[in-house]
């Protein structure tokens, strides 16, 4: 079973500097002697490289909109070609706006995609609705079919068009969500499980919903978005958007573990998203280093 890791060192989805580390920071942390332990045939693609567009001005209040829709365009390329090759395809933020370009390159590839979002944030504000603008908190907007109407036309995004149906898609931590944003979540019956639900249901039950939500009339790829900030910021603290009450380690693992006993890891592709990491080369090795060494995980995953 081969990896394709993809690093995508981008962070004009918001207004931080610093994660665009992200990618070396994973990999400095081992991911690719942790997967190549674990008996996985790893490709490392190295990192996209994203030209600096001079002209980028704000379309409404929304920063770099040419630069992320561009970014983009260029990480879907890349994603398909990954998952088209028959890869599992592993793309480091980055901040996650990039979740536009590889959810959108996965689905090119597998059209019949289910998402899992793991994430404090639902990420599914529209220009409208955003109070900030940032392109990090809207990805999901883009990508659904039920919210194209509410979307104006963005300078830089001309070249995608909305693939996913909301009951394609399942929120996992969810407990910073603006008012727009819930409205949304509402109004379209959208699947979430917020902190308190993982609190009063457990994540063994979470997963057993999740997964039967997604994969219970037809087996189909999933695509797992993992923004760090979902982890309780004393194990992630260098995220530039913490949320007090996250996943803990256990929590965050077992989603994946979970995800890799379905049969849906044909096709798989996972995002590890750094939303904006602390100011310091060292906020970004703080982020990652919290995770247990392989032979820990690899006795998890024996027991
Ligand atoms: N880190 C963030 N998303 O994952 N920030 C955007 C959320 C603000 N509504
Ligand atoms: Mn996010
Ligand atoms: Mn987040
Ligand atoms: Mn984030």
């Amino acid at each position: 079973h081969s990896i394709a890791i993809l690093g995508a060192p981008f962070s004009k989805g918001q207004k931080r500097r610093g994660v665009e580390h992200g990618p070396k920071a994973i990999r400095d942390a081992g991911l690719v002697e942790r997967l190549s332990n674990l008996d996985y045939t790893v490709h490392d693609f190295g990192d996209l490289s994203f030209p600096h567009l001079e002209k980028d001005e704000h379309f409404m209040h929304v920063p770099f909109p040419r630069s992320v829709g561009r970014a983009n365009k260029l990480l879907s390329n890349a994603v398909s070609s990954a998952v088209g090759a028959g890869h599992t395809c592993v793309m480091l933020g980055g901040d996650h706006s990039l979740a536009i370009g590889s959810v959108e390159g996965h689905s090119q590839q597998c059209p019949d995609l289910g998402l899992i979002w793991v994430d404090a944030h639902a990420d599914i504000n529209t220009p409208l609705t955003s109070p900030s603008g940032n392109l990090h908190g809207q990805s999901v907007a883009f990508l659904l079919k039920e919210l194209q109407d509410k979307m104006p036309d963005i300078p830089g995004f001309s070249w995608m068009k909305p693939f996913l149906s909301c009951t394609d898609l399942v929120y996992i931590g969810l407990r910073d969500v603006d008012p727009g944003e819930h409205y949304i979540l509402k109004n379209l019956g959208i699947q979430y499980f917020s902190m308190r639900d993982i609190d009063r249901m457990g994540m063994q039950r979470v997963m057993e919903v999740t997964l039967d939500h997604l994969l219970s009339r037809k087996q189909r790829p999933i695509h797992l978005s993992f923004d760090i900030d979902a982890f309780d910021p004393s194990l992630a603290p260098a995220t530039g958007t913490p949320v007090n009450g996250g996943l803990t380690y256990r929590e965050g693992i077992y989603i994946t573990e979970e995800i890799h006993n379905t049969e849906a890891t044909a096709g798989l592709a996972v995002d590890v998203i750094a939303s904006s990491l602390g100011q310091s080369r060292e906020g970004a090795n703080m982020a990652f280093q919290e995770i247990p060494s392989p032979k820990e995980d690899t006795e998890q995953l024996r027991l």
